[in-house]
């Protein structure tokens, strides 16, 4: 069986992880995974929690680490026979940590995206809040304006998109990002991606995965459990 491969992206809000995660779930088969989709499944499914997850979200809070690696930990340690790519989680050092002792990642993307670009781009996001689906109005515009493209439905702008809250989420992203990145630079899995353009850096991304995702191996690596 092919050997599992373990991938995670990172970068301040609308650096393109979204977009990027898609593109490379599609081209190499990862199961993407993303924290913000878990948290909402376990909401819709009233799990512990879900229900405690709820109480910091509907304040604009994060979810502390002990329930966001609650949460999670244990989904990746199920998946032993699926690559992933995880998107949102580590969003600190004690996750990172955390994910450290239970699982090896083969590789971590970090995606350096100037500030005047990042903010272009939120001002003009649009979300489908059933799906998670995400346009642009320059870059990837639905097919009829405002409707999502799959289900007909209305988008909405998120208020952690408007620009008097995206300052604070840019610099605290800086702040709590700068010893995750410190950490997987020291193990040798950073990569790091600069530019303006998805789809300028999305060749360079390609080509790196096209070397690092093996086709066969002999060995089938797991996830430990936690003690
Ligand atoms: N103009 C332009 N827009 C882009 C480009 N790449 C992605 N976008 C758009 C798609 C979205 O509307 C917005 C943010 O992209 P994503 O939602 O993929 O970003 P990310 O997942 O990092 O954001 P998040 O952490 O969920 O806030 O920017 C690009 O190269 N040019
Ligand atoms: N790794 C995490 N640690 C703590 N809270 C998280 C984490 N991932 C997601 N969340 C919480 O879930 C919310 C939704 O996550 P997500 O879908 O990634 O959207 P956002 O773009 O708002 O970060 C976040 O705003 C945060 O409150």
């Amino acid at each position: 069986m092919a050997k599992l491969f373990r991938a995670v992206i990172m970068g301040p809000p609308g650096s393109g992880k979204g977009t990027i995660s898609e593109r490379i779930a599609q081209r190499f088969g990862l199961t993407r995974l993303s924290s913000g989709d878990f948290i909402r499944e376990n909401i819709a499914a009233n799990t512990d929690a879900g229900v405690l997850a709820k109480t910091y979200i509907e304040r604009g809070l994060l979810v502390p680490d002990h329930v966001m690696t609650r949460l999670l930990l244990p989904r990746l340690e199920e998946m032993t026979r699926h690559s992933w790519l995880m998107d949102g989680f580590p969003r600190t050092l004690a996750q990172a940590e955390a994910l450290n002792s239970t699982c090896d990642l083969d590789l971590v993307i970090s995606l350096n995206i100037p500030y005047e670009t990042l903010k272009e781009r939120l001002s003009d996001r649009w979300i489908h809040p059933a799906s998670g689906r995400v346009y642009n109005m320059g870059f990837n515009p639905p097919h009829v304006q405002g409707r999502d493209d799959i289900s007909g439905e209305p988008l909405i702008q998120q208020d952690d998109d408007k620009p008097e809250a995206l300052v604070a989420r840019l610099r605290h992203y800086k702040d709590v990002a700068k010893p995750i990145i410190d950490l997987y630079k020291s193990k040798g899995i950073l990569h790091t991606f600069s530019g303006t353009e998805t789809d300028r850096i999305w060749p360079y991304i390609n080509s790196l995965l096209s070397t690092k995702i093996p086709s066969t191996s002999q060995t089938d690596t797991q996830c430990i459990p936690m003690p």
